[in-house]
Protein backbone atom coordinates (compact mmCIF):
# COMPACT_ATOMS: atom_id res chain seq x y z
CA UNK A 1 0.00 0.00 0.00
CA UNK A 2 1.54 3.21 -1.33
CA UNK A 3 1.76 5.83 1.85
CA UNK A 4 1.73 9.20 1.41
CA UNK A 5 3.55 11.89 2.73
CA UNK A 6 1.81 15.15 3.34
CA UNK A 7 2.59 17.43 0.58
CA UNK A 8 5.90 19.21 1.69
CA UNK A 9 4.45 22.53 1.74
CA UNK A 10 2.49 21.20 4.57
CA UNK A 11 5.03 19.93 6.48
CA UNK A 12 7.78 21.23 8.68
CA UNK A 13 11.23 21.05 6.87
CA UNK A 14 14.41 20.17 9.03
CA UNK A 15 17.34 20.78 6.56
CA UNK A 16 20.43 19.44 7.64
CA UNK A 17 24.09 21.10 6.66
CA UNK A 18 26.87 18.20 5.92
CA UNK A 19 28.99 19.95 9.27
CA UNK A 20 25.43 19.15 11.37
CA UNK A 21 25.59 15.88 9.79
CA UNK A 22 28.44 14.57 10.43
CA UNK A 23 28.24 15.73 13.99
CA UNK A 24 25.21 13.92 14.74
CA UNK A 25 26.50 10.54 12.81
CA UNK A 26 29.72 11.10 15.18
CA UNK A 27 27.47 11.17 18.05
CA UNK A 28 25.57 7.95 16.88
CA UNK A 29 29.15 6.53 17.00
CA UNK A 30 30.05 7.50 20.47
CA UNK A 31 26.13 5.61 21.28
CA UNK A 32 27.34 2.48 19.02
CA UNK A 33 30.61 2.26 20.88
CA UNK A 34 29.34 1.04 23.61
CA UNK A 35 27.31 -1.63 21.86
CA UNK A 36 30.18 -2.95 20.02
CA UNK A 37 32.36 -4.45 18.63
CA UNK A 38 30.61 -5.37 14.62
CA UNK A 39 32.15 -7.33 12.42
CA UNK A 40 30.63 -5.02 9.14
CA UNK A 41 28.23 -2.31 8.65
CA UNK A 42 25.37 -2.82 6.22
CA UNK A 43 24.25 0.31 4.52
CA UNK A 44 20.93 1.01 3.41
CA UNK A 45 21.16 2.56 -0.03
CA UNK A 46 21.25 4.95 -0.70
CA UNK A 47 21.03 7.25 2.27
CA UNK A 48 22.62 5.33 4.40
CA UNK A 49 25.85 5.15 2.97
CA UNK A 50 27.38 8.91 3.87
CA UNK A 51 26.41 7.47 7.89
CA UNK A 52 27.63 4.43 7.06
CA UNK A 53 31.20 5.84 6.15
CA UNK A 54 31.33 8.43 8.71
CA UNK A 55 30.26 4.78 11.49
CA UNK A 56 32.69 2.50 9.87
CA UNK A 57 35.44 4.91 10.00
CA UNK A 58 35.17 5.83 13.77
CA UNK A 59 34.39 2.08 14.70
CA UNK A 60 36.88 1.40 12.85
CA UNK A 61 34.97 -1.37 10.94
CA UNK A 62 36.50 -2.23 7.11
CA UNK A 63 34.02 -4.57 6.16
CA UNK A 64 31.24 -2.66 4.56
CA UNK A 65 27.78 -4.12 2.64
CA UNK A 66 24.80 -2.42 1.06
CA UNK A 67 21.22 -3.76 1.38
CA UNK A 68 19.39 -1.51 -1.72
CA UNK A 69 15.90 -0.69 -1.77
CA UNK A 70 13.67 1.31 -3.90
CA UNK A 71 10.33 2.95 -1.89
CA UNK A 72 10.48 6.78 -2.23
CA UNK A 73 9.80 8.75 -5.18
CA UNK A 74 10.17 12.42 -3.54
CA UNK A 75 7.67 12.60 -0.68
CA UNK A 76 5.73 9.79 -1.82
CA UNK A 77 6.26 5.83 -0.71
CA UNK A 78 5.23 3.13 -2.83
CA UNK A 79 5.82 -0.01 -2.58
CA UNK A 80 9.64 -0.99 -1.21
CA UNK A 81 11.66 -2.92 -3.96
CA UNK A 82 14.57 -4.90 -3.25
CA UNK A 83 17.33 -4.23 -5.85
CA UNK A 84 20.55 -6.15 -4.12
CA UNK A 85 20.14 -7.98 -0.61
CA UNK A 86 23.03 -8.55 1.94
CA UNK A 87 26.29 -10.29 0.29
CA UNK A 88 26.87 -13.53 1.21
CA UNK A 89 30.16 -12.90 2.87
CA UNK A 90 28.19 -10.29 4.98
CA UNK A 91 25.20 -12.77 6.03
CA UNK A 92 28.49 -15.17 6.80
CA UNK A 93 29.95 -12.55 9.05
CA UNK A 94 26.84 -12.55 11.23
CA UNK A 95 26.22 -16.45 11.23
CA UNK A 96 23.39 -15.83 8.91
CA UNK A 97 20.94 -13.80 11.23
CA UNK A 98 22.94 -10.59 12.16
CA UNK A 99 24.24 -11.38 15.10
CA UNK A 100 27.41 -8.94 15.41
CA UNK A 101 26.26 -6.74 12.19
CA UNK A 102 25.19 -2.83 12.06
CA UNK A 103 22.98 -1.78 10.02
CA UNK A 104 23.16 1.68 8.74
CA UNK A 105 20.35 4.39 7.44
CA UNK A 106 19.85 7.99 7.30
CA UNK A 107 16.35 7.82 9.27
CA UNK A 108 13.33 5.36 10.07
CA UNK A 109 9.94 7.18 8.57
CA UNK A 110 6.81 5.12 8.65
CA UNK A 111 9.60 1.82 9.50
CA UNK A 112 8.68 0.08 6.48
CA UNK A 113 12.34 -0.03 5.30
CA UNK A 114 13.70 -0.75 8.50
CA UNK A 115 11.30 -3.64 9.28
CA UNK A 116 12.22 -5.26 5.79
CA UNK A 117 15.89 -5.21 6.35
CA UNK A 118 15.32 -6.52 9.96
CA UNK A 119 13.76 -9.21 8.37
CA UNK A 120 16.77 -10.34 6.82
CA UNK A 121 18.64 -9.66 9.79
CA UNK A 122 17.07 -10.38 13.01
CA UNK A 123 19.88 -9.89 15.30
CA UNK A 124 21.76 -7.54 13.49
CA UNK A 125 21.90 -4.00 15.44
CA UNK A 126 20.06 -1.16 13.59
CA UNK A 127 21.04 2.53 14.00
CA UNK A 128 19.85 5.66 12.07
CA UNK A 129 20.83 9.46 12.72
CA UNK A 130 17.05 10.12 12.66
CA UNK A 131 13.84 8.75 13.53
CA UNK A 132 10.02 9.42 13.29
CA UNK A 133 7.68 8.78 15.82
CA UNK A 134 6.26 5.85 13.68
CA UNK A 135 9.29 3.85 12.58
CA UNK A 136 10.91 4.48 15.85
CA UNK A 137 10.21 0.90 17.34
CA UNK A 138 11.94 -0.66 14.79
CA UNK A 139 15.25 1.45 15.61
CA UNK A 140 17.48 0.22 18.25
CA UNK A 141 20.10 3.27 18.24
CA UNK A 142 19.34 6.92 17.34
CA UNK A 143 20.45 10.57 18.22
CA UNK A 144 17.48 12.60 16.42
CA UNK A 145 13.71 12.65 16.52
CA UNK A 146 11.70 14.63 14.75
CA UNK A 147 7.76 14.70 13.95
CA UNK A 148 6.17 13.06 11.86
CA UNK A 149 5.02 15.63 9.78
CA UNK A 150 8.65 16.56 9.27
CA UNK A 151 10.82 16.61 6.08
CA UNK A 152 14.36 16.07 6.86
CA UNK A 153 16.66 17.62 4.06
CA UNK A 154 19.28 16.26 3.77
CA UNK A 155 22.80 17.91 2.91
CA UNK A 156 23.12 15.55 -0.18
CA UNK A 157 19.90 16.71 -1.57
CA UNK A 158 20.21 20.58 -1.20
CA UNK A 159 22.33 23.48 -2.61
CA UNK A 160 22.67 27.14 -0.64
CA UNK A 161 20.89 29.36 -2.90
CA UNK A 162 20.20 33.29 -3.24
CA UNK A 163 17.72 34.48 -0.96
CA UNK A 164 16.43 38.01 -2.00
CA UNK A 165 16.93 40.95 0.89
CA UNK A 166 13.71 41.52 3.32
CA UNK A 167 13.11 44.97 2.47
CA UNK A 168 12.27 43.26 -1.42
CA UNK A 169 9.86 41.02 0.57
CA UNK A 170 11.80 37.81 0.75
CA UNK A 171 10.15 35.41 3.54
O1 LIG B 1 10.90 4.34 7.26
P1 LIG B 1 10.50 4.51 5.79
O2 LIG B 1 9.17 5.19 5.62
O3 LIG B 1 10.62 3.24 5.01
O4 LIG B 1 11.51 5.58 5.15
C1 LIG B 1 12.87 5.58 5.46
C2 LIG B 1 13.69 5.37 4.19
O5 LIG B 1 13.35 6.37 3.20
C3 LIG B 1 14.54 6.97 2.71
O6 LIG B 1 15.10 6.21 1.67
P2 LIG B 1 14.48 6.22 0.18
O7 LIG B 1 13.56 5.04 0.08
O8 LIG B 1 13.92 7.58 -0.09
O9 LIG B 1 15.71 5.93 -0.77
P3 LIG B 1 17.15 6.65 -0.76
O10 LIG B 1 17.77 6.34 0.60
O11 LIG B 1 17.85 5.99 -1.88
O12 LIG B 1 16.91 8.12 -0.93
C4 LIG B 1 15.50 6.91 3.87
O13 LIG B 1 16.86 6.96 3.43
C5 LIG B 1 15.19 5.56 4.52
O14 LIG B 1 15.92 4.55 3.91
N1 LIG C 1 15.03 13.22 2.61
C1 LIG C 1 14.07 12.53 3.26
N2 LIG C 1 13.71 11.30 2.83
C2 LIG C 1 12.74 10.66 3.52
N3 LIG C 1 12.18 9.42 3.30
C3 LIG C 1 11.25 9.24 4.24
N4 LIG C 1 11.17 10.30 5.08
C4 LIG C 1 12.10 11.20 4.63
C5 LIG C 1 12.48 12.51 5.06
O1 LIG C 1 11.97 13.08 6.03
N5 LIG C 1 13.47 13.13 4.34
MG1 LIG D 1 17.00 5.36 2.19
Amino acid sequence: MAGEAPELSAQKAFPVSWDQFHRDCRALTWRLNEVGPFHAVIAITRGGLVPAAIVARELGVRVIDTVCIASYDHTKQGDLQVLKGVSEAAMKLGGGTGKGLLIVDDLVDTGKTGKLVREMLPDAHFATVYAKPKGRPLVDTFITEVSQDTWIFFPWDTALSYHPPLRDGAA
